[in-house]
């Protein structure tokens, strides 16, 4: 059964949008999002599909709703990420949904075997960036529409307000308070994979292998200097510019932070070592191959770790800082790799912060 008794709109849906902007965390929102639509318009599954700037489906969020529990609803949230550089798969039917969608940019319905397969687009602040779809047994009448309308609305201003909260003014990258947030995230993911994932990793090992994750440090080179000889605003420019040749080495999929002045941090996906120093070495490269206006040539060195479950993200950073530092003394533009160092003998292990994961 795709429809479930809907709630009165109006209490429902200001109770729910009270609940959504009241999340910092934008998956919460998006999961908030969800809730609040399938009360009101009486279904059972909504998803969110976000995309790229191409258009791609980069992640899908499934939210259920059961009413089968005694005394109260029960939901179900199933977050889908797209593997590193890749789509996520959607079924025909959907696929063919947003596509439509993309093309008129406006709610669209089609007809299915019991029902309808019904979706809006999801506008940031100046484009497309996702739709919401849901299927239900009758179309969506004129004033569900506009309650839809409403909380689409709010919900797009609401996560382009926390989006410009968790970016860096001048870069426009990631900043270092939505690194915190998301390695907080990241690490309770990676702790319940653990804490679950032995028999999954069995079943599936190509999957689970898929999604250990690397943490890099990079910093420019000689970056006083450049301020020193040619002002301030031309060292803004060099860092915008350097974040601009990083996001273009790296994936769809990569996650890149401004951490400090000169400093960014990047999270990647990888199912091996080979793998992730191959796009660190891509970025290193972007940068040291680019001819910077009056600047000329510049380069950047880094260390990176693998992003261990059982050991606090702080302590990750400074791994791969302490491997950055190596970088630097043995003459910068080169990515170094903490483990390495430590099976060489070349730097010690130092006691951090573990997490206690059983
Ligand atoms: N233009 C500009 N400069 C910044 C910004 N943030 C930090 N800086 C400068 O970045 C420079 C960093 O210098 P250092 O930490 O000495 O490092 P470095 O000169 O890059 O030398 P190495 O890291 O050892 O290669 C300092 O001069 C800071 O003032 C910023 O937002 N804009």
């Amino acid at each position: 059964m795709l429809t479930l008794k809907s709630e009165h709109p109006v209490p429902s849906v200001l109770k729910q949008l009270g609940e959504m902007t009241a999340c910092r965390d934008m998956h919460l929102v998006e999961q908030s999002l969800l809730r609040t639509l399938g009360p009101v318009l009486g279904i059972k599954s909504t998803s969110l599909y976000r995309v790229d700037e191409h258009g791609v489906v980069t992640r899908a969020l499934h939210h259920t709703r059961d009413a089968a529990m005694v005394g109260g609803e029960r939901y179900r949230t199933c977050d889908q990420t797209g593997e590193p550089g890749s789509a996520v798969g959607l079924e025909p039917a959907v696929a063919d949904l947003l596509s439509a969608l993309r093309l008129l940019d406006h709610s669209c319905a089609r007809p299915q075997p019991g029902g309808y397969l019904i979706g809006y687009p999801l506008h940031g602040a100046d484009h497309l960036c996702g739709y919401v779809v849901f299927e239900r047994d009758h179309e969506v009448t004129p004033t569900e529409h506009a309650v839809i309308h409403g909380v689409l609305e709010v919900f797009s201003n609401y996560y382009a307000l926390l989006d410009a909260s968790q970016r860096d003014r001048l870069t426009g990258l990631l900043n270092r308070h939505s690194l915190e947030l998301n390695l907080t995230r990241m690490w309770d993911a990676l702790a319940q994979r653990l804490k679950h994932g032995a028999e999954a990793a069995q079943v599936n090992r190509r999957r689970d292998q898929a999604q250990t994750y690397w943490l890099g440090v990079l910093d420019i080179d000689h970056f006083k200097k450049v301020n020193d000889t040619h002002g301030h605003i031309m060292g803004d420019e060099i860092l915008l510019l350097t974040a601009r040749l990083l996001e273009g080495a790296l994936r769809r999929s990569d996650l890149l932070y401004r951490y400090g002045g000169e400093e960014f941090i990047v999270i990647v996906a990888a199912n091996d070592l080979a793998t992730a120093t191959q796009i660190f070495e891509r970025a290193r490269q972007a940068v040291a191959q680019f001819k910077f206006p009056q600047v000329g040539r510049l380069s950047i060195s880094g260390g990176f770790s693998m992003a261990d479950p059982a050991v606090q993200p702080q302590a990750i950073i400074n791994r791969a800082d302490r491997a950055l530092y190596e970088a630097k003394a043995d003459g910068r533009d080169r990515i170094y790799f903490y483990e390495e160092l430590i099976r060489t003998g070349r730097l010690q292990e130092v006691q951090s912060g573990t997490i206690d994961l059983f």
